[in-house]
């Protein structure tokens, strides 16, 4: 069993529009709900591929009553800490070429005992689990440091952490040594402090991180694909895709892809090609949807364990 930790969890709402013009009165042509944040997501991935989850997150609010109605019929077990403030609702604006645009709000100001009950809850649901993944933005209240505790906690204790989150909250994370990561291009250079422009420069930096004590990097490089990195090197997978509908949650699918398959005791390069095809997979369903197998059955993933250093990474 798997567990997540959403300590910013999300209604998200979607608009879907022809194209986006700043100032401008827009038409929809369509909109929709989804329970998101990414723990949750990640949940949502394992639990319709089969992989038993539970996701710990608070609740509270109008858009908490929301999320709880969102989340009836998925097959997830929830943890759900009450809180005094209202979660938050972020806007997906998705225009029909593809381009995603999103505006995430900051989230409840969790009090001292309501953040103690989030870790309480979390630590409770990992007794007996094989990961637990620590995900997302802290929302104001959380010390940036909220997920490192945990971390060695869990780890002390027998049960992997994965951790998939950006700025001073990585970088605290870090410190604590999870067993993976998966940054994002952007979320990679901002943990090692330089820009970086090929395969080869993304592969030298998550190396530095494994050096460091991280067991696996995995990092999700949008139509790039996603690259592994660890002690025994780099791996490389991609899929080529259509037009691409919604974004939005594909790195969390990418890594419920991974989860999935290593909990199956999938070997790297199949563990990787599992999550790529979690990832492109997402991009192909609307809003925050994720996907089910017969989506993933659907996309080809290629892999190859000599990834081209050179090749310059697209966006
Ligand atoms: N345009 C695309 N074409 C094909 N696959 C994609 C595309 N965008 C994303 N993906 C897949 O989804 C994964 C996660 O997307 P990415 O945008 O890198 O994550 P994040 O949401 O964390 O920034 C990628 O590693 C890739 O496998
Ligand atoms: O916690 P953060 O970093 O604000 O991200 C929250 C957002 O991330 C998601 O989990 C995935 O969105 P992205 O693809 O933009 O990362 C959304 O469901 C949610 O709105």
């Amino acid at each position: 069993m798997i567990v997540t930790l959403t300590p910013n969890p999300s209604v998200d709402r979607t608009v879907t529009l022809p194209r986006l013009e700043r100032g401008a009165v827009l038409r929809a042509t369509e909109s929709r709900e989804d329970p998101g944040g990414k723990g949750l997501n990640v949940s949502r991935a394992l639990a319709a591929s089969g992989t038993a989850s539970t996701a710990v997150f608070p609740v509270g609010g109008i858009y908490g009553r929301l999320m709880l109605n969102l989340l009836e019929g998925e097959p997830v077990t929830l943890a759900a800490v009450p809180i005094s403030e209202p979660i938050r609702a972020n806007i997906t604006i998705a225009e029909t070429d593809g381009t995603t645009t999103k505006v995430n709000e900051p989230g409840p100001v969790l009090s001292v005992a309501e953040a103690d009950a989030l870790r309480s809850a979390a630590l409770d649901a990992s007794r007996g689990a094989s990961w637990v993944v620590c995900c997302g933005s802290l929302p104001p209240g959380l010390d940036d440091d909220f997920y490192a505790p945990l971390i060695r906690h869990c780890q002390a204790s027998g049960v992997r952490v994965a951790v998939d989150t950006s700025g001073e909250p990585m970088a605290a994370a870090l410190a604590a040594k999870p067993a993976l990561i998966k940054p994002n291009r952007i979320e990679l250079a901002e943990a090692v402090g330089r820009e970086l422009v090929t395969v080869g420069e993304v592969i030298d930096a998550a190396s530095a991180l494994v050096d460091g004590g991280i067991e696996t990097v995995v990092i999700s490089l949008g139509r790039d694909g996603a690259l592994l990195v660890d002690a025994a090197g780099a791996v490389h997978a991609a899929s080529e895709i259509g037009c691409p509908v919604s974004t939005v949650g594909a790195g969390d699918a990418l890594l419920a892809g991974y989860l999935h398959a290593v909990d199956s005791g999938a070997d790297r390069e199949t563990a990787l090609r599992t999550a790529v095809a979690f990832g492109s997979a997402a991009v192909l369903l609307p809003g925050s949807s994720m996907p089910g197998p017969s989506d993933i059955a659907a996309i080809t993933v290629s892999s190859t364990m000599s990834p081209d250093r050179a090749r310059s990474l697209s966006d």
